[in-house]
């Protein structure tokens, strides 16, 4: 019976060993060695393979799950494949609602990125270790509400130290109806969403400090997940409204737009505000539609030029009724610009498809290269689907990719008066390398 790690690496990599096993590699068995343990969902192969039992197993060899809640814990990150990471819980209480669990590079801006609404559907791990030390504040929101599912941090929220501070992280996401799970190991998190992509999760922080764990586990793992999900149309608004504030700086906090150039129509997909204000700032008259608009309910405000935003979900959901509002709008020979979500439903209408990457993009300091210059950015992102160029039709170009994967970060139909990118140009939080773009649009329109 073999007893230490080293033993069971040699069984499982032995000669007929992918006859026993389905699932485990020896690859897969150096990973765990090096991380001290072995996920919970390999279990099962692993016990085939050696003849050990569960009680065998966790002599050696670590295991990643607990369901019996250590000292100290209150909360509980739950994945759908049964591994448990306990830790202490803050903000608001949550018996556990599934969501897409993905991470986040970004080293500052955490409030922005908590109420960017393309996040709806997701529990955000940030990879950086200090998360609340600034506070939160009124002015550093993308929308009223926060559509994340939670969030999972490293270090505990220490007391505030910032000048525009008016509360402490935890009770800003208590307000925020957002629960919160620290002491968690979030590199380690970090690296099995890198390698296995984003898993079905839930953070359990619930009241009466009770976690039946085989129930929270089945629930994370039910999760349907976010393909085929259209989430655009639930945190979109639901009326049209104008938006006329413009960009903040240190000295007069945002402003408010005056004499307005052209009339500019976005569609909120779940728009971030800084991208309302960079188009306020640019000279726009700033019309705010719903998601569902239709292209009659768009031209009726006589737009000189239509914006479509970002957005949470499956991108082919949402077009499956954006694709016509945006083809009349192209056919009415608008300048049309979209970002993120409003990139992927601007190529749907092109014609082309999108796909769920292995790896989402997320962080404020990814390279991306503009093809016809040789220049690169350094760019905000949030997106976990992708442009399939090989799907893009003729009269197409592609003018943007990724320089961390080679995946499309932007294209342009000069025929039909559109451009579109990947990434976040408004920032907030991130580099603002890729304003310029704003100008861009306006530059269309001047045309
Ligand atoms: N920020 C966005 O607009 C995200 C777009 C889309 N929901 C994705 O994940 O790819």
């Amino acid at each position: 019976m073999p007893k230490t790690t080293d033993e069971i690496i040699d069984l499982l990599g032995g000669a007929d060993a992918a006859a026993r096993l389905t699932q485990v590699s020896t690859e897969a068995v150096r990973k765990w060695r090096s991380a001290g343990a072995i996920p919970a969902r390999h279990w099962p192969a692993v016990i085939a393979a050696t003849g050990l039992s569960l009680a065998d197993l966790s002599g050696d060899i670590a295991m990643e799950s607990e369901t019996t809640k250590p000292e100290g814990a209150t909360a509980a990150l739950v994945l759908g494949d049964g591994r448990v990471f306990w830790g202490r819980g803050f903000g608001a209480h949550s018996t556990g609602e599934p969501a897409e669990l993905c991470f986040s590079t970004g080293m500052t801006g955490y409030q922005e990125t908590l109420t960017d609404p393309s996040f709806a559907g997701q529990i955000i791990t940030f990879t950086f270790p200090h998360i609340g030390n600034v506070g939160a504040n009124p002015e550093d929101i993308e929308a009223n509400t926060s559509f994340a599912r939670g969030l999972v941090i490293n270090r505990d929220i220490t007391r505030p130290s910032n000048w525009r501070a008016a509360e402490g992280l935890a009770a800003w996401c208590r307000r925020m109806g957002l629960p919160g799970i620290a002491g968690v190991d979030t590199r380690a998190l970090t690296r099995t969403i890198r390698d296995d992509g984003p898993p079905n999760a839930l953070i359990a922080y619930p009241e009466d400090g009770r976690f039946d764990i085989p129930a929270l586990v089945e629930r994370a793992r039910a999760w349907p997940g976010l393909e085929g999900m259209d989430l655009a149309r639930e945190v979109s608004c639901t009326q049209s409204y104008e938006w006329t504030e413009t960009l903040w700086d240190r000295a007069h906090g945002f402003g408010r737009q005056n004499a307005p150039k052209f009339t500019v129509v976005a569609v909120d997909y779940g728009a971030k505000r800084n991208i309302l204000r960079n188009l306020a700032s640019a000279g726009c008259r700033v019309i705010v539609v719903p998601a569902t608009a239709s292209a009659e309910d768009i031209l009726r405000h006589q737009p000189d030029g239509v914006f479509l935003s970002n957005g949470p979900g499956d991108p082919a959901a949402t077009a499956e009724y954006a694709v016509a509002a945006i083809r009349g709008v192209l056919d009415a020979g608008k300048p049309l610009f979209g970002i993120c979500l409003g990139h992927q439903l601007l190529a749907h209408t092109l014609g082309a498809k999108t796909y769920k990457l292995a790896r989402g993009h997320r962080g404020a300091n990814q390279p991306v290269q503009e093809l016809a210059t040789g220049k690169v950015e350094i760019t905000s992102q949030n997106h976990g689907f992708a442009v399939d160029e090989a799907s893009l039709p003729d009269g197409v170009t592609v003018t943007h990719r990724s320089l961390f994967d080679g995946s499309n970060e932007g294209i342009a139909c000069p025929a039909k008066n559109c451009f579109s990118v990947q990434y976040h140009p408004e920032a907030s939080p991130g580099p603002s390398d890729a304003n310029h773009l704003f100008r861009r649009f306006v530059a269309m329109m001047e045309g």
